[in-house]
């Protein structure tokens, strides 16, 4: 029997060949950081967006994605990136790197700020085709995870979990978390049904979102 949420398989050679193509000619730039709705830009093209807990890697991989290692800030520093993020990438498609959640030392008015926000931006962005919530691979999806899940499950935005750092964590550890992550997805309609399990740091899984991003119409 298919286990639920099986981790996703790696695309056959027509879907690889669109992935790579679609991110092979560095046309990723920045676009602008967005802190309230008023500043999104035109929804002229399709978007996904990367959200996830504080820390959890959302910045790294749109750095590993598109091959440009400072494009997305990444750091050690969680909370760092505080507002909607927005990437074009070729004329096509838009990445947004959402603002992390769970950071337990942001001060209350900024966490409902953008708590806000990132409603207002799920529900409200047309263009919106997936949105992948960011698990990191040793510990699974947590409580404030299931939050994000839930208000994707409201806005009827598929999102679609990936896994990140998992050249971290150890084999008992990955299957534990895997298994955690999958009981979470079982509990929101949203959820699309694979998981990708990726590493930044190794390129692992890389090319399978590339070419998950490619195949969205
Ligand atoms: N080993 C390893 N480290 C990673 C990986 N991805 C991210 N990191 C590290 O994890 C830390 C956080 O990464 P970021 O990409 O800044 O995380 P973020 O989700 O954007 O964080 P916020 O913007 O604060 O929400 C950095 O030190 C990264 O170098 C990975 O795949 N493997
Ligand atoms: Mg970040």
């Amino acid at each position: 029997m298919q286990l639920p949420f099986p981790l996703a398989e790696v695309p056959d050679d027509f879907a690889r060949e669109k992935g790579r193509k679609l991110f092979a000619g560095g046309g990723a730039e920045f676009v602008k950081g967005v802190v309230a709705m008023s500043g999104l830009p035109d929804g002229d093209r399709l978007e996904v967006c990367f959200a996830g807990r504080s820390n959890v890697g959302k910045s790294s991989l749109i750095n590993a994605l598109t091959n440009r290692k400072g494009l997305a800030r990444a750091s050690n520093t969680p909370g760092r990136t505080q507002e909607i993020n927005f990437f074009t990438l070729e004329e096509t498609h838009y990445l947004v790197d959402l603002p992390g959640y769970g950071y337990a030392n942001a001060p209350l008015p900024i966490v409902e700020r953008w708590q806000r926000l990132l409603k207002q931006y799920l529900s409200g962005r047309q263009n919106l085709r997936r949105a992948f919530v960011l698990i990191d691979a040793r510990h699974g999806a947590k409580a404030v995870d299931e939050e994000i899940m839930s208000l994707l499950d409201s806005s009827a935005v598929t999102f679609q979990c990936v896994m990140t750092k998992a050249d971290k964590v150890k084999e008992a550890d990955r299957e534990r978390s895997i298994e955690a992550t999958r009981k979470a997805l079982a509990r929101h309609p949203a959820a699309f049904p694979e998981i990708i399990m990726t590493s930044s740091e190794k390129g692992d899984g890389i090319e399978t979102l590339r070419a998950v991003i490619a195949s969205l119409e």
